[in-house]
């Protein structure tokens, strides 16, 4: 017997019958499924946050204290590291875009080491589906090593900083001897000349915060942030972030960083053009600022308050800019996006191999939060960061004592995308917990083999309702799921709630169906009434407000048990969840439509851009449509002063939760409008599934510039003119000031 897959067809509703009625099943005793909880884990970090912020401002202030004391005590005419060298640094830092000029000539050819080996096979390219990666110009060898390369900013996990040289990371064996900083006594170093070198470089802007900023789980990229404003100084970061957005060519920087093979890195010393060179690569890692924006908001931009605090406490940055408004909140979201750069980024330098049981149990119980045993420091690699993620890799990567080391797990084509994987084995969890791990950590929706293989099925696929097992609901000839091997013990249910759908079906036609072609126009028709709310009103105003609150209910219920057997890019599951925000939009309820948001979210992530096609573009611009003109709606109406948000909620609802809700939905609006706008993008069209090339050139014509172009195709003159109102429409949208 073949497996059966449970799908929403009427087949599997046949079958799931027929298993149900012949009572071959316990009833599982509990029925939860892996949830991820993202309201959770942001009022843990607000807290977590806030309870640093109290203890950075006391902390600073001690620590600027005793520091003085310390240098005016011991430093001022003993040890080269200084306080007078600590004046000129800073003097140089701030009036030299942080410049410690190197006299190279002085410098021994040994001194210098290269800060990377690159095998000559791999190609850095660029294409619009998985950005910047590398590919293979030649085969490769089973185990043979594609890249070796240190680390440009490193934070050691508190456990461990004791057993490394902050400097050169070398580990302590037993009998060496450490030398601690002589301020803070928090670090070690395995020579004078590396506390020297760290000093001058960049530990005299944290000392006697390291305790603080190389905190525990997302603090690690807290500490890589303030490491690279330490080292690198913020003129010469913004410096690099403006060249970076006057470029097109993100690929040229790294070409010649890569293939430069006289550029050496010195161990100890950077010249003004190695630091340049090397801002610049990290200014150009990708940083996700968007996406992290919805999921963490209050924890990144509370992260970046402290540390504009924290700078100007260390002279990185002017105090002045506490004053200025305007000024603040412009480098709050710049070190925002630092902060998300470094977080999509970053490594984990583990003592060892990983062990890959450990990573992918805690993948699945902690999505959020993945540290592991042996993890010993969060770093930024400038090239290795250019590898893609694959959730069956090609390649593996460990760390030793110079920094990573990645090698390929099996032969590799010519012409094959290098792939790594992100931290754990992905390959032993199923799809939906890939997907959740992945866009919580790295805001991507993974486009590897496996997961658009997966993707395709489990967009109909009903989910296995046993504990702990999220996996498609497969069965073998056993009748046990192929994902947990355990009986599917809640069959009856997933047999109710399939039933259920029925109904709902006649009551929303065909909205639950799959998208064909001929069955669009009927779509139209319900998106139609929904928008000019006919058939809605007719719906609800029939019912009085017992029923209408029982109706809600009854919909409530049945989304929520349709969002537990549904995976995460099924258009059903965002129809329904679309349908649910229309409800409470109009039912006045934003508290509900606000705990809809992350559902939709997920969803949207999932199905764009990797299923649309022609077939289906047309419609899902007006889904996309549909959804924007609710959460303006609803944008709007929450930012309204006299707009009371809860006032039906039964929730105690604090001012937190209100600033999270409200920059939510405009989040999510702003994501609907982005996404509609990216319709139009010029340079999305090369996939054929989007307007000609000329659209918004001839659209952003004024309106009386008729001319007619004879190289402009375009739709229907319906259709043109439904596409350049909505283009404008879209272009016009504001999101609600916070
Ligand atoms: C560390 S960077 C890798 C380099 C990246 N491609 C670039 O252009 O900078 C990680 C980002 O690459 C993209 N990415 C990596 N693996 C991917 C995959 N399997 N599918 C889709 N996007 C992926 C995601 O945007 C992710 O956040």
């Amino acid at each position: 017997m073949k497996n059966f897959v449970f799908g929403n067809d009427q087949n599997s509703l046949d079958l799931l019958h027929q298993l149900c009625n012949e009572e071959k099943y316990r009833r599982s005793k509990s029925t939860t499924t892996t949830k991820m909880n993202i309201k959770e884990s942001i009022d843990l970090m607000y807290k977590l946050v806030q309870k640093h912020l109290k203890q950075i401002r006391k902390l600073g202030e001690k620590i600027d204290y005793e520091c003085d004391l310390y240098e005016q005590k011991h430093l001022k005419n003993s040890s080269p590291s200084s306080s007078s060298l600590l004046n000129e640094s800073i003097h140089l830092y701030n009036n030299n875009n942080n410049i410690i000029i190197d006299n190279d000539d002085d410098m021994n050819n040994d001194d210098k080491h290269l800060n990377f080996y690159l095998n000559q096979k791999c190609q850095l390219i660029q294409n619009e589906k998985f950005g910047r990666h590398f590919i293979t110009k030649d085969q490769i060898l089973k185990g043979e090593i594609i890249i070796e390369e240190r680390p440009i900013i490193i934070t050691f996990y508190e456990e461990h900083r004791q057993n490394y040289c902050h400097y050169c990371y070398h580990h302590f064996s037993n009998n060496k001897k450490r030398i601690s900083c002589k301020n803070c006594d928090e670090i070690y170093y395995c020579s004078n000349e590396c506390r020297q070198i760290c000093w001058q470089q960049y530990h005299r802007f944290e000392c006697g915060l390291y305790g603080l900023i190389a905190g525990p789980s997302d603090l690690f990229s807290f500490g890589n942030v303030f490491r690279y404003y330490s080292i690198f100084g913020h003129k010469l970061i913004d410096k690099c972030t403006q060249q970076q957005q006057q470029s097109d060519d993100d690929c040229n920087v790294h070409d010649n960083y890569i293939h430069n093979k006289r550029f050496q890195l010195p161990r100890h010393k950077w010249s003004y053009d190695e630091r340049f060179q090397l801002c610049q690569l990290i200014s150009k890692l990708v940083d996700h600022r968007y996406e992290r924006k919805i999921l963490r908001e209050v924890h990144t931009t509370l992260m970046s308050w402290i540390l504009i605090h924290l700078f100007v406490r260390r002279k990185i940055l002017d105090k002045n800019i506490l004053d200025d408004c305007f000024e603040f909140s412009r480098r709050a979201e710049y070190i925002a996006r630092d902060f998300s750069r470094m977080q999509t980024n970053s490594f984990c330098w583990s003592d060892g191999p990983i062990d890959l049981d450990e990573t992918s149990t805690l993948a699945i119980q902690h999505p959020q939060q993945l540290v592991l045993s042996n993890m010993i420091a969060n770093c930024i690699e400038c090239i290795s960061s250019f590898f893609n993620h694959s959730c069956k890799p090609n390649l593996y990567w460990q760390f030793n004592s110079n920094g990573i080391i990645i090698c390929a797990t099996r032969s590799i084509k010519q012409g094959e995308q290098l792939t790594i994987s992100y931290g754990t084995d992905f390959n032993r969890q199923t799809f939906d917990q890939r997907q959740i791990s992945l866009q919580y950590n790295y805001c991507f929706y993974c486009q590897c083999i496996i997961c658009n293989n997966d993707c395709s099925i489990m967009k109909n696929v009903i989910k296995c309702l046993n504990d702990k097992c999220s996996g498609p609901l497969v069965l073998n000839k056993h009748n046990a799921c192929i994902s947990c091997g355990k009986f599917p013990f809640d069959l009856r249910n997933a047999y109710r709630l399939m039933n259920k759908m029925k109904r709902i079906k006649s009551e929303f036609g065909y909205l639950f169906d799959s998208i064909n072609g001929h069955e669009q126009y009927r779509i139209y028709r319900i998106l139609y009434f929904f928008r000019y709310r006919s058939k809605f009103q007719l719906y609800w105003k029939s019912n009085s407000d017992k029923q209408r609150k029982k109706r809600i209910e009854y919909m409530e219920k049945l989304y929520e048990k349709y969002r537990q057997i549904s995976y995460y890019g099924s258009y059903r599951l965002l129809y329904l969840s679309i349908i649910m925000l229309a409800i409470y939009e109009r039912f006045e309820m934003p508290y509900k439509a606000f705990e809809l948001i992350d559902t939709i979210d997920m969803n949207l992530m999932n199905i764009f851009p990797g299923s649309i096609s022609n077939e289906n573009i047309d419609f899902i611009i007006q889904l996309l449509e549909f959804l924007g003109e609710i959460t303006e709606r609803l944008s709007k109406k929450i930012y309204s002063n006299d707009y009371h948000l809860f006032q039906q909620s039964q929730q105690n609802i604090n001012h937190n939760d209100e600033i999270l809700i409200r920059s939510k939905f405009s989040c999510l609006f702003e994501r609907v409008n982005q996404l509609l706008l990216a319709f139009f993008d010029e340079d999305l069209k090369e996939n054929g599934w989007l307007f000609p090339r000329t659209f918004k050139q001839l659209h952003d014509k004024p309106d009386n510039d008729e001319d007619n172009d004879e190289s402009v195709q375009l739709r229907t003159p319906d259709q043109e003119n439904y596409y350049i109102n909505l283009y404008r429409k879209c272009q016009q949208r504001k999101i609600p000031v916070s």
